[in-house]
């Protein structure tokens, strides 16, 4: 298994452009399963998740081709993907797929919307809580599907079609907005969402059904409206930049200093993040090109964070965050409210030396003068890259084992990393 191997102590200092969302590209690939026409995507980011993500839709007809690779670069880059859907060969998607990564999981919403049935492995994905699909299970009831749970999988059947309803999540979810919305979108009638979530990347999916001929309004507030319509067409549609991985580097510039334009990034999609940066103690400038991010020799300033659906602090970047705090002048809070287990790289950064406690779902920081170079394990996506970032601060050499969690959301890291001067580089197993 590769790993990776960085010598702390260089500051950031250059360019980094920013890949397409994961976290968006993942449901608009599923939204190409709606339509027999062509969904064409702009800025697909290259990664584990995408590819595998593109095996499952395989499996139930989709065909797909790439192009639109900028000049001068080589695999490895986001890429225009054309998605065709022509016929739904297989409703069943099993375990063997789904198990691997969460956001498969949804292809039960346009399976059912199109086809009338779907029979999908309950999911796997990052382990950071127990991640239950109640919430997709008793929204898709509320359009009319019948439900059950049998050997591992969720069987769904809508035999004449889902039919529009007013529907309250009684929780915020991400992925059973997703669901919903390309549920609803070919459902007789009216759909109503309460609650809905308003992360950007359900506006990226809503702006791409609608660019399809659904008819959607509301998204990116908490109450979405859909009229369904009987079909959709296909569509040329971009993917947002990737704020995850936008804050990722800018707390990384916060840590090991230096100046860096976050080329392509989106200030908006971000505030909350960039409002807590900037009180750590980093500049932030919000320009046409991107963001840049500078911080001179400055220490860091203590900064506590509690984690909020959009548009608060997102769960997302918490790891990173406290990466950030373990250099802290003083005491920070950081408390977890999306995931009950989202603090398995407390024990990972306190081999480098972190003085992390935890209690109940806050973790308190005590920051230190130095973090010192170790082997270190990553656990999942997010606490891999929270590692990397500690270890590009710390005295002399941090190792990241079993870095394939990196490789489902981050685009050539190392590569973008090692271009703004740190010194970073992948062993192969
Ligand atoms: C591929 C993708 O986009 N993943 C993101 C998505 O995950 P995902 O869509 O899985 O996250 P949700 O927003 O659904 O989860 C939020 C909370 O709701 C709970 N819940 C969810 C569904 C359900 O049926 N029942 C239930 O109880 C979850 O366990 C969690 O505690 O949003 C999360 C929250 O911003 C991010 O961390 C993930 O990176
Ligand atoms: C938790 C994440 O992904 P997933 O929902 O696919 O597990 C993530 O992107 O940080």
């Amino acid at each position: 298994m590769d790993s990776i191997r960085i010598r702390g102590g260089n500051a950031l200092n250059g360019t980094i452009p920013v890949s397409g969302a994961k976290n968006a590209a993942l449901p608009l690939m599923i939204a190409s399963l709606l339509t027999d026409d062509t969904l064409t995507l702009e800025n697909v980011p290259h990664l584990a998740d995408v590819e595998q993500l593109i095996r499952i839709l395989g499996n139930h007809g989709v065909d797909y081709s790439v192009n639109g690779r900028r000049e001068n670069q080589d695999k490895g880059y986001s890429r225009t993907i054309h998605f065709t859907a022509r016929s739904i060969v297989d409703t069943t998607a099993p375990y063997e797929l789904v198990s691997k990564m969460r956001a498969s999981f949804w292809v039960i919403g346009p399976l059912l919307a199109r086809r009338g049935e779907a029979r999908v492995s309950l999911p796997g994905g990052c382990a950071i809580g127990t991640r239950p699909v109640d919430l997709f299970i008793d929204g898709l009831r509320a359009l009319g599907a019948e439900i059950d749970i049998e050997s591992g999988y969720v069987v769904a059947r809508a035999k004449n079609g889902l039919i529009g309803a007013r529907h309250r999540f009684p929780k915020v979810s991400v992925g059973a907005t997703h669901v919903l919305l390309m549920a609803a979108a070919l459902a007789k009638g009216e759909t109503v969402l309460e609650n809905a979530a308003r992360e950007p990347e359900i506006v990226n999916l809503a702006d791409c059904l609608n660019a399809m001929g659904a008819k959607i309004s509301g998204a990116g507030t908490a109450t979405i409206t859909v009229q369904g319509v009987t079909s959709l067409s296909g569509a040329r549609h971009r993917i947002i930049p990737d704020r995850i991985e936008t804050g990722t580097y800018a707390l990384a510039v916060a840590m090991a200093g230096g100046d860096v334009l976050l080329e392509g990034a989106r200030a908006d999609l971000l505030e909350s993040v960039l409002e807590v940066i900037e009180q750590t103690g980093a500049e932030i400038t919000r320009a046409n090109t991107g963001i840049r991010v500078r911080r001179n020799g400055a220490g860091v300033e203590a900064v506590d964070v509690t984690t909020e659906p959009f548009p608060g602090f997102p769960t997302d970047l918490q790891a990173q965050f406290m990466a950030l705090m373990t250099r802290a002048r003083g005491q920070s809070r950081i408390t977890e409210t999306i995931f009950e287990n989202r603090f398995m790289h407390v024990q990972e950064l306190a081999r480098l030396g972190a003085r992390i406690s935890l209690s109940g779902q806050t973790a308190i920081v005590d920051g230190v003068g130095q973090l010192k170079g170790a082997p270190v394990m990553a656990t999942d996506l997010r606490a891999s890259v929270s590692l990397v970032i500690a270890g590009l601060a710390a005295e002399g050499e941090t190792q990241v084992n079993r870095v394939y969690h990196l490789d489902r959301g981050f685009e050539r890291l190392e590569e973008k990393l090692s271009g703004c001067g740190a010194e970073i580089e992948r062993i192969s197993a």
